[in-house]
């Protein structure tokens, strides 16, 4: 993704050789800030704070978190330790759970002066494989809006809705919903997108909005509630959103809400679709709504909100009366049957345990049953 005309991944290494470079996204979309970390536990800090998030950003930022931790102390138990602190940040995105454990995988049974410099090269592997994911996600999405476009007068969008940020930003480049978009853009088919604010945090208004004008793809900020309102008034053309983790059976948990766009989409015959890499399938679950674990996260986020105040100056203020409990599940899940197909690096399936263990014979042969 370009920046100013810079080219940026979401996560680099300083230029000091070792230590990890991340955007921080609690300043976006009014400051573009960069953190380096320096040790597992900051990198943990910025999962669990969300400077970086976005499930596959989370992935690559934990897998860089166990190589600082070898750096500082390649022992046994510091490794333990480290795949323990970062492993409890977030609980609902897979691709933590999948990035440590391969680099356990890798880490383990190298002598302990082998294993930064295995532990760096493997994380960095994990970075760029998930560019090229999303990269290829974004190849197999492109034909879907093509699709649409050819059905619609000449010049009139592709109006596509999206929930959350599953862009350049939650992943290391590309995104997941977004890379279709990009493509698509980029081959000259007109799209528009309508971007759910996504409240508490806003990661629509601030991030995806943010990143789709970067990148000058025209779009519109929308509240939460209003896109079934669009869906009824044939606004809506389709749906693309991320998922943080997909069971075996195609079920989907992604940012809270995702689950009513998908209920009014159904209603309104408006594709839903999920674009995902393979590192998000949790192959060892099936009922999503039973077996997802849904992070609970601050009343903080509900009951405050930041914005960018007339001084300029980057202010939260309270918008819940005060003395009101407030609630914070911060993900749903979106059973399979709502879902019109999953968009992954393989290509389109529907989004069923046949669907999946169709694209990923290799993958779902350890799968529930
Ligand atoms: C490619 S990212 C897919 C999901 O991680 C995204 O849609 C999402 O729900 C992010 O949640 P967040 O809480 O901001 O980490």
């Amino acid at each position: 993704m370009k920046i100013n005309g810079q080219h940026y991944r979401t996560i680099w290494l300083a230029q000091d050789g070792w230590r990890v470079v991340v955007i921080d996204q609690t300043r976006l979309p009014f400051r573009f800030e960069t953190v380096a970390l320096g040790s597992s536990e900051q990198a943990a800090d910025a999962i669990r704070n969300m400077v970086v998030r976005g499930a596959p950003l989370i992935g690559a930022t934990a897998a860089y978190g166990v190589a600082l931790a070898m750096r500082a102390d390649a022992s046994d138990t510091a490794l333990d330790a480290a795949l323990a602190l970062l492993g409890a940040t977030r609980p609902t995105a897979v691709n933590l759970r999948w990035a440590l454990a391969r680099m356990r995988r890798v880490v383990t049974p190298l002598a302990p002066a082998a294993r930064v410099e295995a532990a760096y090269g493997e994380a960095a592997a994990i970075c760029d494989e998930d560019v090229a994911l999303c990269r290829a996600i974004g190849g197999h999405g492109l034909p879907l809006v093509r699709e649409i476009a050819a059905r619609k007068p000449a010049g009139q969008p592709v109006n596509i809705l999206t929930h959350c940020n599953a862009g350049w930003i939650a992943t290391v480049d590309w995104g997941t919903a977004l890379a279709p978009i990009y493509l698509a853009h980029d081959a000259g088919i007109p799209v528009h997108v309508w971007v759910d604010e996504t409240r508490p945090r806003n990661q629509g208004a601030a991030l995806t909005a943010y990143e789709l004008g970067a990148h000058g793809v025209p779009h519109t900020v929308i509240t939460d509630n209003a896109g079934g309102h669009l869906m009824q008034r044939g606004q809506v053309d389709l749906v693309i959103v991320g998922t943080d983790r997909t069971t075996a059976a195609g079920d989907v948990a992604n940012k809270i809400g995702t689950y009513l766009k998908a209920l009014a989409a159904h209603d309104n015959g408006v594709p839903f679709y999920v674009a995902l890499p393979s590192p998000t399938i949790d192959w060892s679950i099936r009922d999503g709504l039973r077996d997802i674990p849904i992070e609970e996260r601050a009343g903080r986020e509900v009951t405050h909100l930041a914005g960018l105040a007339e001084d300029g100056e980057v202010r939260a203020v309270r918008v819940v009366a005060p003395g009101s409990a407030v609630a914070n599940p911060a993900f749903d899940v979106t059973p399979a049957r709502l879902v019109t197909g999953l968009i992954t690096e393989r290509g389109v399936c529907a989004a069923s345990s046949e669907g999946l263990a169709g694209l990923f014979p290799d993958l779902a042969c350890g799968a529930a049953a």
